[in-house]
């Protein structure tokens, strides 16, 4: 319920922020090369926009699209996750209820592969924005080609989380904590290898592992509750999977491991040490609540280890060192780094990926110029100067 109740407020932020950034649209006025021509650039809204969404966060995901298509000036047509369409279809009435006029937000449910190439491939539909899983991005980007959409791809994660020998043990246990299990390990930005350097990795796991053992597992109505269930079979035997594969190739579980009794869909908050290459973990998303920890011995290393992915969305370090977080900064390729924190998200800041995490930003003015194209106007004029 408390991630629920978060979720509502950060989707509430994008409508309000984009409401205000929606005026501050500017053009611009350029230096022509020659004294009788006179150059305009304006921004226009990009037209009709799409989008399709995922079921985690299924409002926010739904919002980070609205909200700039609005502000730009398009309307826009959602799909939302057929896992989660009622958000959707409450954020369309709560739409209608504040005066947005009809046909302007618009929402489709149903069959995705009957939903998806009308929205891909339609011509009056100009911009097509996804949120979702890499592969099913690159089939939608392909998909888009035949018309030339503009597209924004907001794609799956694989984010490290470097915890070097100067960290703050306490601030680096917490950080690692908001990362990897917020909505229980089910967000894109989820810390997904956790690399620890040699000097602090017994500690860190020690105190990670009680700080884990310590949340409450259970109905999510429940105020105390900290992790509630996956969200279907599917991503808990997934989960399950990715341990039993990392214990398979020696990895030592510390805590968890293991479903939870609250129900079929839960699964105990895990920590696992001397996770190595060779595991999935290492190489997929798992989408859930479990924390591989690897170990490194140099920033060098690390930084290999944390840039060997082709997921490229976010990427987190806790250190003290000055110089190290510059370095360390520039040196992660991913579009969103942490620097001693494990939360980055707001609708001030832009989100988004390199690599197959996917094309283009949310959030932030950039957000808003997903939805406008630009304009030149060259005027001849016959005054000189
Ligand atoms: N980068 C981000 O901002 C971000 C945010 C949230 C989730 N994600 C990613 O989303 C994934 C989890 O969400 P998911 O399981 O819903 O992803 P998904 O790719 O399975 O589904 C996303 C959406 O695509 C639709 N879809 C599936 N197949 C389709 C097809 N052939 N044609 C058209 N539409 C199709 C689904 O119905 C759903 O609405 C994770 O990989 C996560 O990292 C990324
Ligand atoms: O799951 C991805 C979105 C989560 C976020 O906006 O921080």
């Amino acid at each position: 319920m408390s991630e629920a109740r978060g979720e509502i407020a950060y989707s509430a932020s994008f409508f309000s922020w984009f409401a205000e950034e929606g005026k501050r649209a500017y053009g611009e006025i350029i230096p022509a090369t020659s004294p009788d021509k006179r150059i305009m650039v304006s921004k226009r809204p990009v037209g009709v926009a799409a989008a399709i969404t995922p079921w985690n966060f299924p409002s926010a995901m739904i919002a980070r699209k609205v909200a700039p298509a609005l502000a730009a000036g398009c309307s826009i047509v959602v799909k939302p996750s057929e896992l989660t369409p009622f958000s959707a279809l409450a954020l369309a009435k709560l739409a209608l209820e504040v005066g947005i006029p009809g046909g302007i937000f618009n929402v489709v449910t149903g069959h995705a592969k009957t939903i998806g190439p009308i929205l891909t491939g339609h011509p009056d539909i100009g911009k097509f924005s996804f949120t979702g899983s890499t592969a099913i991005g690159k089939l939608l980007t392909a998909q888009c080609a035949s018309t030339m959409k503009r597209v924004s791809m907001e794609l799956g994660g694989n984010a490290p989380l470097l915890v070097f020998d100067d960290a703050d043990l306490d601030a680096a246990v917490e950080g690692t904590i908001v990362s990897k299990f917020r909505n229980s390990g089910q967000t894109c930005v989820c810390a997904n290898r956790i690399l620890v350097q040699d000097g602090i990795y017994d500690r860190f796991a020690e105190a990670l592992a009680l700080r884990v053992s310590e949340l409450l597992v259970g109905n999510g109505l429940d105020g105390e509750t900290h992790q509630g269930p996956l969200i279907n079979q599917t991503s808990k035997a997934k989960v399950l999977e990715h341990i039993q594969d990392a214990v398979d190739k020696g990895g030592v579980i510390l805590t968890g491991g293991s479903p939870h009794p609250t129900g079929e869909l839960f699964v105990t908050p895990t920590i696992i040490t001397g996770a190595n290459d060779t595991m999935r973990i290492a190489h997929e998303e798992t989408f859930g609540p479990v924390a591989a920890l690897f170990r490194f011995k140099s920033e060098r290393e690390a930084l290999a280890m944390a840039n060997a992915t082709r997921s490229g969305l976010a990427a987190y370090a806790f250190t003290r060192d000055l110089d190290r977080f510059w370095r360390v900064s520039e040196g992660l390729h991913a579009g969103m780094i942490g620097i001693n924190t494990g939360l980055i998200s707001s609708e001030v800041a832009p989100f988004g990926g390199v690599k197959e995490s996917g094309l283009g930003r949310e959030g932030s003015h950039f957000g808003l110029d997903e939805y406008m194209e630009l304009k030149m106007v060259c005027v001849g004029t016959s005054m000189s100067s």
